[in-house]
């Protein structure tokens, strides 16, 4: 008999169909429920995971088994920050028991540094799975990716990950900026005095930004910008995307999801089978990832299936930031105008030979040293928007230690998680209003202690520290800064706008769907009507 079944049932198996039997039960009823609950605690004791008393304690889920599941579908990225605050003694970090295995949740901010930080902790192995279930990948491409010695380090996907830092830095990814840069400015320029009537901010931005970051990634012949309906594709997939996570029956369980990945991978599989990725105008990481599948015996045809991943990560949480980082500021008149007042002077206006329209020139490299109040005001934007669940898997048992000295263990083939959002948005850490916009937060740099430069973790950290951060900022910063000095945006309510909450998988929050922004127009500014924009880096 289990340790369970005794404490429910402190007089064995008598006393438990006695008690039964008093509640008017046949004795069949009474030996059928018995059953059941020794099957249960049975299945409680055994099937649970073994913890040694050096990982981290335990906490057990309400429901035996599943309840921790159930409490992540049910609450998603807050379940964790739920969980501590339902801790009556604080802890650095628990080990959640989940069916037969288990997951460890860090609390503890310098913890969760090691943890990023770790060599024996990565995001690879995650990232594999991922691809694998997210995209389709088939068991000979994933073969491939993993190599003879199925050792991460050696194999093409580890390899793919170390080349892509390079590739996004310095003049690769200047020449990322200039393309994408360029699309902006012509969209812009192309507005006549009418200005644009726009139905609803978050779609437009969604077009907008998606072709605009695509550009930057596939240069001119951006398929994207070919057949804009990959866009609203694309959209689909990510918003449906977390069924596939599971890995079984995607065309069954993610149907939509799974309709609208084929339709973009079949857009990209002839485009890279063609070997348009070699044109001078592509991105460099874009180039170094499909050379380096090509290198490793990937199968060609399904370059273009892994490469959706790359048009994925470079576009789901950057267009999502660009709206929260274009409402905050827009709902604000007076913080448009001090704006306004602090991008002017990086703007170079001059006339043309044999042109009436005059050039304004915004380089995008002054913004970062010139424009402290922008680009608090994007910061702060990102604060507020990311709420990731960080995540990696232990590689070999590591030892960390927390804040108060303490050693934990970690075992090997576990995954590590730690809430973002519940960092993001501490009181603790950011004052008496965390969930307040506040622009000038990450202008304050006397304020700006150490609590809050470690609770502030939007690209994560150590080697996987997103690559394309740099690239998202200049994307953002330039064109916000452009439609602050030449533009009025109109129209916007601040009861069309309202910060929703991530789901699983997801790093930054959309909007809900009936708080996306909703109509506004946007129109050149008197004096700067005769105007054509050029971004430089
Ligand atoms: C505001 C926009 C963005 C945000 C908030 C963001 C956030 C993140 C986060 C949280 C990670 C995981 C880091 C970790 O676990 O330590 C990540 C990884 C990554 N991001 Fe971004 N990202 C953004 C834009 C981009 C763009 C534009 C690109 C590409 C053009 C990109 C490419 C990647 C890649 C390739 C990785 C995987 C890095 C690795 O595992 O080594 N991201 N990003």
């Amino acid at each position: 008999m289990t340790a369970e079944f005794s404490r429910m049932w402190p007089d064995g198996l008598e006393g438990a169909l006695g008690q039964l039997r008093v509640a008017n039960l046949t004795t069949a009823q009474c030996i059928g429920i018995t059953t059941v609950v020794l099957l249960v605690s049975l299945l409680y004791r055994y099937a649970s995971p073994q913890i040694d008393p050096r990982e981290p304690p335990a906490v057990k889920p309400g429901i035996p088994l599943v309840g921790h599941i159930v409490g992540l579908v049910r609450h998603g990225v807050d379940y964790f920050e739920a969980l501590r605050k339902s801790q009556r003694n604080p802890v650095a970090a628990a080990t959640l028991p989940m069916l037969n295995g288990k997951v460890y949740v860090l609390w503890d901010t310098p913890m969760i540094h090691s943890a990023i930080r770790h060599k024996n902790l990565t995001f690879d192995v995650l990232g594999m799975e991922f691809a694998q279930r997210v995209f389709g990948l088939t068991d000979v491409a994933m073969a491939k990716l993993w190599g003879p010695d199925h050792d991460i380090e050696t194999s093409a996907a580890g390899v793919m990950m170390q080349r892509i830092k390079a590739a996004m830095q310095g003049q690769y990814l200047h020449r990322m900026n200039v393309t994408a840069l360029d699309y902006i400015a012509d969209q812009l320029n192309d507005m006549d005095s009418a200005g644009l009537k726009i139905e609803n901010l978050y779609q437009w931005l969604l077009y907008f930004m998606t072709t605009a970051t695509s550009e930057g990634l596939y240069g001119k012949d951006n398929p994207i910008r070919q057949d804009p309906s990959l866009v609203d594709a694309l959209w689909e997939f990510e918003g449906n995307m977390q069924p596939l996570f599971l890995g079984i029956m995607p065309k069954l369980i993610a149907r939509k999801a799974y309709v609208n990945r084929e339709k973009v991978i079949s857009a990209l599989i002839p485009w890279y089978m063609s070997r348009k990725d070699q044109a001078p105008d592509t991105a460099e990481v874009l180039k170094v990832r499909a050379n380096t599948a090509r290198e490793f015996g990937f199968p060609e045809e399904e370059i273009g299936r892994l490469e959706m991943a790359l048009l994925f990560v470079a576009t789901t949480n950057t267009i999502p930031t660009l709206y929260w980082f274009v409402t905050n500021v827009w709902l604000r008149p007076d913080l448009v105008e001090e704006i306004r007042r602090e991008t002017l002077p990086l703007v170079k206006l001059s006339s043309r030979e044999g042109e009436q329209r005059r050039l304004a020139t915004l380089d995008i490299s002054q913004l970062e040293g010139s424009a402290p109040l922008l680009v608090s005001c994007y910061r702060e934007s990102i604060r507020l928007g990311n709420q990731s669940i960080g995540t990696r898997r232990v590689v070999h048992d590591t030892m960390l230690t927390d804040s108060a000295g303490n050693q934990h263990l970690f075992k090997a083939g576990v995954d590590v998680m730690w809430s973002v959002k519940a960092m993001h948005h501490s009181g603790d850490v950011w004052g008496q209003d965390p969930l307040e916009f506040d622009p000038k937060r990450f202008k304050e740099q006397d304020k700006f202690d150490r609590a809050k430069k470690q609770s502030y973790l939007p690209f994560g950290g150590g080697k996987h520290l997103c690559p394309g951060r740099n690239f998202a900022f200049a994307e953002n910063l330039g064109f916000v800064a452009a439609l602050v000095v030449g533009f009025a945006l109109q129209g916007l309510d601040e009861e069309n706008v309202r910060l929703g909450i991530a789901t699983i998988g997801e790093a930054v929050a959309k909007p809900p769907t009936d708080a996306r922004g909703g109509a506004v127009v946007i129109k050149r500014r008197q004096g700067w009507e005769d105007v054509d924009w050029k971004f430089t880096c």
